[in-house]
């Protein structure tokens, strides 16, 4: 196996779902089934928060969501846990500014895919150099669903990473929902990455197609 083109990533990163069991009244499950009859291009298992899962019990639920993803030829990456991503034999990970080292993360996981957050140029150029397939940048707009979460970056901050030499596949995260995501695309984004506005959204096969569309 070789690492990720990034085109290929870019082509993935287009509506990139993200969720774990407490984003979602609905078994999650059931939410991925839908988001990907709406057209998400690939999904992320964060299983965060209150009264998240843990040991076999997230486990299982990870098994199951890869399957799903698997069945539907959309990649599964796992949040932070960089051994569960291995015991599930993921096709890739995520981890921010203190999930671990990342040129580490990038030996453990081998070719699989790297996805990095990163809040301003010098970490994007430092996970860039680490190994990162992508970077997440966020949030663009105000959010409920991370209480940690940084300051405000707003859309047109991956613009200015462009324009200072960043040309690599960057999704934009944090607070986008259906009536501001053309700002993600006219913003210089390769892709928007969405929580709540599939898994609190009535039908989330349409809350998909909808975010789908912004990029046609
Ligand atoms: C695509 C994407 N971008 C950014 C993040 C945030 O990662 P991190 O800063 O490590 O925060 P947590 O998600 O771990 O709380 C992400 N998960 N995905
Ligand atoms: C994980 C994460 N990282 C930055 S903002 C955020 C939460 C995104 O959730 P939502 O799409 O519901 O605002
Ligand atoms: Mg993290």
């Amino acid at each position: 196996m070789a690492r990720i083109s990034s085109d290929k990533m870019r082509d993935y990163l287009k509506v990139y779902f993200i969720a774990g069991s407490p984003n979602s009244t609905n078994p999650l499950p059931q939410v991925l089934q839908q988001a990907i009859e709406g057209g998400v291009t690939l999904f992320q298992f964060r299983e965060k928060g209150k009264d998240h899962l843990q040991g076999k019990d997230k486990e299982a639920l990870g098994k199951g969501l890869k399957k799903i993803c698997k069945d539907n030829n959309i990649p599964f990456i796992v949040n932070d846990d960089v051994d569960l991503a291995i015991t599930l034999d993921a096709d890739g990970v995520h981890v921010g500014q203190d999930d671990g080292n990342v040129a580490a993360i990038r030996e453990r996981i081998g070719d699989r895919i790297l996805g990095v957050s990163a809040h301003n140029y010098e970490e994007a150029v430092q996970a860039l150099a680490d190994g990162a397939d992508y970077l997440g940048v966020g949030p663009v707009f105000p959010t409920d669903t991370k209480a940690d979460a940084e300051d405000v970056c707003g859309p047109d901050f991956i613009a200015e990473l462009r324009e200072q030499g960043i040309h690599v596949p960057i999704v934009a995260i944090g607070g986008i929902t259906e009536s501001n995501a053309d700002q993600v695309v006219s913003g210089k984004a390769d892709g928007m990455s969405v929580i709540s506005a599939i898994t609190k959204a009535e039908d989330p096969t349409v809350a998909a197609k909808n975010l789908l569309r912004v990029w046609k």
